[in-house]
């Protein structure tokens, strides 16, 4: 164990403008596809002032200007951008009450009409929970209940291979039951939260304690419960159209920023040799998935399988070690603007609406279908063995992939 954790730059110490240390590491072994850019985004993000730890995890991708797939620890003051747009973006998976062979993926991909438009229902359990008023910008419920675009989507899945049956007993779980897993976030609530935040202001770095930071983290936090009643209504409506109801099994964000809990920020303090105050460290995932939350599922793409996994609690130094966070997929392999050329000579559009494991997807979009494609994604099954070898994480079940839903708009 241990020998994924690897040091960057070759200390892994970069000062910020006042000359303090971050810390800075990456997970990842020899056999993952690890590129130099992510790299030098991770480095560079962490010499931003009140920068203290940075976390490249497995699936660790260039993003614009800073990588995803990575947990970003800063004292004093956040970093909205950080978090990104699409903030709350997340997994929910939901154990339904029909079983694998009851699917006819035909009859089932025809089921699902409707779902890109407005939902037409009521909304006010759904909303319950968000504090609308905090949000702080226009609350886009017409959006509630919808998938959106890029890498988001609904996919039907079966139980593969059952790891741990006492942790998939533990979580009430049925190999013999079919299951819904759901990736979307707060949609364009998100993106008009960051705007009104950092592009409209033109500051990055919120300092803790002034109003703008109360007002960031309260839109923020509200936009967290958006995007969660967001996934339970899109599950709902997915349940609807194949009529059949379900139970939530797990829902976790994955673009957060949060305060370390105060165990999290002694252990941090200790690793750092930091002698402030540790009530003061704020953590950024951007694409990553926190471990102190119970299970998580990290896809890989619409052709591999997801994992459900269970942060492991017992070693506590390995998980500081990885900034008490996890992959949130397998990453990004090609940019998206590469995949329509280096795919279009070898598959059409059909080919593509087929995996190599049975399943169907459904996304109407020609160039959608091509970026989304499982070549342009890491393995999964590397990233995931790195968070093994790093102690983070054990195995508790793998996830197949019945039917992907993308959109029906073209
Ligand atoms: N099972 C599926 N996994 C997928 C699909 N498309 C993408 N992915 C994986 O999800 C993450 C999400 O990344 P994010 O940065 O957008 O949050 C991505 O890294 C892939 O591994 C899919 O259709 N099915
Ligand atoms: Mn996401």
């Amino acid at each position: 164990m241990g020998t994924v954790i690897n040091e960057v730059p070759l200390h892994g110490e970069c000062s910020d403008e006042s000359g303090s240390v971050c810390k800075v590491r990456y997970i990842s072994s020899s056999k993952n596809w690890m590129e130099s850019e992510a790299l030098q985004q991770l480095t560079k993000t962490s010499q931003l002032q009140g920068m203290r730890f940075a976390v490249g995890m497995p699936d660790l991708h260039p993003g614009r200007g800073n990588p995803i797939g990575a947990a970003f620890v800063t004292q004093g003051c956040i970093y909205p951008h950080l978090v990104g747009s699409d903030i709350g973006c997340g997994m929910g998976l939901w154990q339904l009450d029909v079983k694998p062979k009851q699917i006819k993926i035909d009859a089932w991909e025809k089921r699902l009409i409707g779902l890109d438009d407005p939902y037409q229902g009521e909304i006010s359990d759904a909303i319950a929970n968000i504090n609308l008023n905090a949000l702080s910008v226009d609350a886009g419920l017409h959006n509630l209940g919808t998938i959106g675009g890029g890498n988001h989507f609904a996919e039907f899945q079966k139980v593969e291979r059952v790891f741990c049956q006492d942790s998939f007993n533990a979580l009430a779980l049925k190999s013999q039951s079919a299951f819904l897993l759901v990736h979307s976030g707060s949609r364009g609530v998100g993106q008009s939260i960051l705007n009104k935040y950092v592009a409209e202001s033109g500051v990055s770095k919120v300092d803790v304690g002034t109003q703008q930071f109360t007002s960031y983290l309260a839109a923020h936090n509200a936009a967290l419960s958006w995007a969660e009643a967001n996934r339970q209504l899109i599950a709902k409506r997915f349940m609807d159209c194949i009529k059949t109801t379900g139970k939530q099994v797990l829902d976790v964000n994955h673009n957060t920023v949060t305060p370390l809990t105060a165990p999290q920020a002694l252990q941090l303090a200790q690793l750092l040799g930091n002698k402030a105050c540790a009530a003061e460290y704020w953590i950024h995932r951007k694409g990553a998935s926190p471990t102190h939350l119970g299970p998580v599922v990290i896809p890989g793409s619409r052709g591999s399988l997801s994992y459900l996994v269970q942060p492991l609690q017992q070693n506590s130094q390995h998980l500081v070690n990885a900034g008490f966070s996890l992959a949130h997929g397998a990453g990004r392999k090609w940019k998206r603007s590469d995949v329509r050329g280096r795919l279009e000579n070898k598959y059409k559009v059909a080919d593509l609406e087929n995996t190599p494991l049975g399943s169907r997807i459904v996304c109407k979009q020609r160039d959608l279908l091509y970026e989304e494609a499982p070549q342009a994604y890491k393995n999964i099954h590397v990233v995931i063995d790195d968070l093994v070898q790093a102690g983070v994480v054990k195995i508790i079940a793998t996830l197949k992939p019945l039917l992907t839903y993308k959109t029906r708009r073209k």
